[in-house]
């Protein structure tokens, strides 16, 4: 019996025993009933609901760097939807993280929608290949979904992750998988996240949400003047999504546009950034993770430097890096040795931040 093994007088130990069966039951009463239960003492039962406790929790507490190397023991804990690319997996400790929303922001044609579809793909593989072995929710806000671009990325599984065998992919249907909604204004964003979405999500039919692009129908409805009601629709949509990415363990990927700085006093600013995402603090504050792609086109600075980077601008849980990447047929590749870590970089260049090099 455990209640043998408490460090208690023995009296204590013996009226409990009289009574109860094990240590776990005495937690299940008041102080008040248990004085009455045993005849014990108020400090008598003090004593005894303080030992009792710390029998139960094995009397250590575990420390954040435990927790986390802790990750075999928890394995749903640490679940990342994989990229698809092990450059990319490896700078993001395995990919997106299950709970909270992650953004993808960029310049046009950087690459934001091909690396959604790519995403669209790898949720649908087994969790031994980075997957949820489920499908993804895609939500259009502006254009038309690139139907013929995914059917090429499908044709092109084999060649971008062959990591994963033949017959694997072969029995997965990938277009099957994916379920596309097209809204052109908020209103009909808010309602499809919050009544057609969790429909598929609580039906594990899904377990990706993508909406390409959150900034097109805010920018498009909300003028200045109008910044209140705007920062009370994004804050709406914000905690909706974060409410269905916690409750569904399922990420969220908003593709987010930018805005450029017209002449070099604005960049400066703006901290030296040529583009910051759109929608501003509202939005960011809603976000866990955000991506910024970039491409310099050609008129920009010579000597040419790599044409495509993705930066990881912030997240809870990962240092500041940088990588480049290359867009191709078979779909979005970080590139081998790329890598950095572009707060460092910023600062050896500007001095400006006040953080040590
Ligand atoms: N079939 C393909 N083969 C190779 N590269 C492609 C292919 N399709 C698209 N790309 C590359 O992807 C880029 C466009 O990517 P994408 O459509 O994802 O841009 P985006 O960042 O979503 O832009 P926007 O914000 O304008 O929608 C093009 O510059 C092109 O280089």
């Amino acid at each position: 019996m455990d209640l043998d093994h408490l460090d208690l007088n023995p009296r204590i130990v013996a009226a409990v025993k009289a009574k109860l069966k094990s240590a776990r039951e005495v937690l299940r009463f008041s102080g008040p009933d248990l004085q009455r239960l045993t005849g014990l003492s108020g400090p008598d039962v003090q004593h005894l609901l303080r030992a009792v406790s710390s029998h139960l929790r094995g009397g250590s507490v575990s420390t954040a760097l435990q927790l986390y190397r802790q990750e075999e023991e928890f394995p749903e804990q640490h679940q990342r939807l994989s990229l698809g690319c092990p450059v990319l997996d490896g700078l993001l400790r395995g990919g997106l993280p299950l709970d909270g929303i992650t953004e993808l922001a960029g310049r046009s044609s950087t690459g934001k929608t091909q690396l959604a579809l790519q995403l669209c793909l790898a949720v649908q593989l087994p969790r031994q290949h980075g997957g949820l072995g489920t499908g993804a929710v895609y939500v259009c806000t502006e254009g038309a979904f690139p139907s013929r671009r995914l059917q090429q990325l499908v044709a092109q599984q084999q060649l971008l992750r062959p990591d994963v065998p033949g017959d694997v992919l072969g029995k997965i249907k990938f277009g099957d998988q994916i379920f596309v909604e097209h809204v052109a204004d908020v209103d009909t964003l808010l309602d499809c996240v919050s009544r057609k979405v969790p429909v598929l999500l609580s039906r594990g039919v899904a377990r990706l949400l993508v909406i390409d692009s959150v900034a097109a129908p805010f920018r498009c409805e909300f003028a200045g003047a109008d910044s209140a009601r705007r920062a009370r629709r994004l804050q709406a949509l914000g905690a909706e999504l974060r409410r269905l990415s916690c409750a569904f363990r399922s990420p969220v990927l908003c593709i987010n546009q930018v805005t450029e700085a017209v002449d070099a006093h604005e960049a400066a600013g703006a901290g030296g950034e040529r583009t910051s995402p759109a929608l501003g603090i509202t939005w960011s504050s809603q976000l866990l993770m955000r991506l910024l792609m970039d491409r310099r086109r050609p008129e920009e600075a010579a000597p040419a430097p790599p044409s495509r980077t993705l930066r990881l601008v912030f997240a809870p849980h990962l240092p500041p890096w940088s990588c480049c990447y290359t867009v191709t047929t078979e779909g979005v590749r970080g590139t081998p040795g790329s890598e950095s870590c572009w707060m460092t970089r910023q600062v050896r260049v500007s001095g400006r931040t006040g953080l040590p090099t």
